[in-house]
């Protein structure tokens, strides 16, 4: 067979291939009927938005993100994970090869290697790839061997030093077989292609690159390669959180990952920085919902109906920074139920206008909870600022909610925690509340009051020269109130 003849068979199989299969796994209405349902469908219709279930929900803002990326052989996997890094250009991302870790081969089983079996398990030394991404996620660099598939041996004096980074990405046929390994993943990303379209490219790729003649390919293939895939690889799928069909031809899907990447990346540096700054974790379901409200174009009921759903996660989110007491009940079957109480003494504080916006999904979750508010008003050109405000008596004992959906230089904010400082109440119990919130604000807010708390749904790039967030969606409580035509 010639190349042009191979080709030609690629491009047929890859044409069949692709009414089967409509882009990122995401909403569910066309299920893989191999996936599990954590591993939902992206099909057509986007409107029917919802999202893949997460696999980072332990992740932690401090540690390296650690992708995931499994599938057969010649699938994409390589391809896929060259992509993401370059559209990661600035970041610090290291990819890390599960081929990396092959055994070498005793005399022996270098003396029969077609009886070799690569695809099985026990042929990757397994604790010395944990061993390398536990370094790693602890912040330690580590030396990688290299692999020579032309002699199926390890380099024995030539290591790849890789150092530490904010994202981790694990490439490998079996790297969601071990649970240990799957374990120290916060992201889990499958590449799916068919078989005979892998076949067709492994081929094509082992004959060039990996020095193989075609009878040993097929050879291998039908029996190792095929059985191992079936035995091992295929029933790993149910752990991925996002399925690529078409691999690196999947453009939408590997943008959707960079973007849930950046924004992982983004939030990672404040919070290392600042510990009290907490983001809620970001789903695509988050980024759909953002996509929504930040959009010029959107209704104004839309973008009511959207924000508030936002806002509804970051104030639960928010609640979730409260104090609270342990508490038992009686079932209903009689046994004991040892669970924890609501903290009582609580206030909402909106920074009047926008913040107004917050106080019903407040309400909705702390049943007859206080409301204050506080003005923040510029009194001419000579940058003196007018502070109205009507808050509850007792607040000095409260744990104060401090609501405005946008944080942008940070100034009212800082005007108006001081003001709640001012009558008594301690910094640590105020918790303040945002959609969106720009860098500066964050550092503006967090540097003078450090032991306060920010909970945000999304950290922006930045805020431009008429100090407005980027991208940012505008003002917010025009578009919320209906004021801005
Ligand atoms: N979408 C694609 N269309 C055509 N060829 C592809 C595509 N994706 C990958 N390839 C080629 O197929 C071969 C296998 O891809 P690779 O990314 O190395 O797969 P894996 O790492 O999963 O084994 C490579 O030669 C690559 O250039
Ligand atoms: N010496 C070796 C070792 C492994 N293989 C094959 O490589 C495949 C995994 O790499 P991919 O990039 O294709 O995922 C695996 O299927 C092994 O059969 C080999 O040919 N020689
Ligand atoms: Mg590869």
């Amino acid at each position: 067979m010639t190349m042009g003849d191979e080709k030609s068979i690629e491009v047929v199989m890859e044409a069949a291939s692709g009414p089967h299969f409509s882009g990122l796994h995401i909403d569910g209405l066309l299920p893989s009927p191999s996936a599990s349902p954590r591993a939902a469908t992206a099909a057509s219709a986007p409107a029917a938005f919802s999202y893949f279930a997460q696999s980072d929900s332990e992740f932690s803002s401090r540690q390296p993100f650690v992708i995931g990326v499994s599938g057969g052989t010649a699938s994409g996997k390589t391809t896929v994970c060259d992509m993401i890094i370059q559209q990661l250009h600035d970041h610090r991302v290291v990819l890390i090869n599960q081929d990396s870790f092959y055994r070498g081969l005793t005399r022996e089983e270098s003396e029969r290697v077609h009886e070799y079996n690569f695809d099985h398990p026990d042929a990757f030394d397994t604790e010395q790839l944990l061993d390398c991404i536990q370094k790693l996620k602890a912040g330690q660099s580590y030396q990688v061997p290299i692999y020579d598939f032309k002699t199926h041996s390890r380099c024995s004096d030539i290591f790849r030093q890789v150092n530490a980074s904010d994202v981790i990405i694990l490439e490998g046929i079996l790297v969601f077989h071990d649970p240990r390994v799957r374990s120290l993943m916060n992201m889990k990303i499958f590449v799916d292609a068919d078989a005979d379209v892998r076949l067709a490219r492994r081929i094509r790729r082992d004959t060039v690159e990996r020095g193989r003649d075609i009878d040993s390919i097929l050879g291998m293939y039908a029996k190792f390669v095929k059985p191992a895939f079936d035995d091992f690889i295929l029933p790993s799928k149910k752990y991925a959180d996002v399925i690529i069909p078409r691999g690196g031809e999947n453009h939408v899907a590997i943008d959707l990952i960079v973007q849930h990447i950046q924004t992982k990346l983004g939030q990672h540096n404040l919070c290392k920085i600042y510990s009290n700054v907490y983001i809620i974790q970001s789903t695509f379901q988050i980024r759909g919902m953002h996509t929504l409200i930040r959009d010029k174009d959107i209704s104004k009921h839309d973008f009511v109906f959207y924000s508030d759903r936002l806002i509804r996660l970051v104030v639960e989110h928010g609640l979730g920074h409260l104090p609270f007491t342990e508490k038992q009940v009686v079932t209903p079957t009689g046994s004991i139920y040892t669970g924890v109480d609501f903290c009582k003494k609580l206030c909402g504080v909106s920074i009047v206008r926008s913040g107004e916006s917050m106080e019903n999904a407040l309400r909705a979750c702390c049943k007859g909870i206080k409301i204050g508010k506080i003005l923040i008003h510029r009194d001419g050109d000579n940058g003196k600022q007018l502070i109205y405000e009507k808050l509850p008596k007792d607040i000095c004992e409260r744990h104060v909610l401090l609501l405005d959906p946008v944080l942008a230089t940070g100034n009212s904010a800082n005007q108006a925690i001081e003001l709640l400082i001012q009558k008594g109440v301690p910094e640590s119990y105020i918790i303040f509340l945002n959609l969106v919130s720009a860098p500066e604000g964050i550092h503006c807010v967090s540097k003078r009051f450090p032991s306060l708390k920010i909970v945000t749904s999304e950290i922006d790039m930045a805020l431009n020269e008429e100090f407005r967030v980027i991208p940012g969606m505008g003002e917010f409580g025009d578009r919320y109130f209906g004021t801005d035509d």
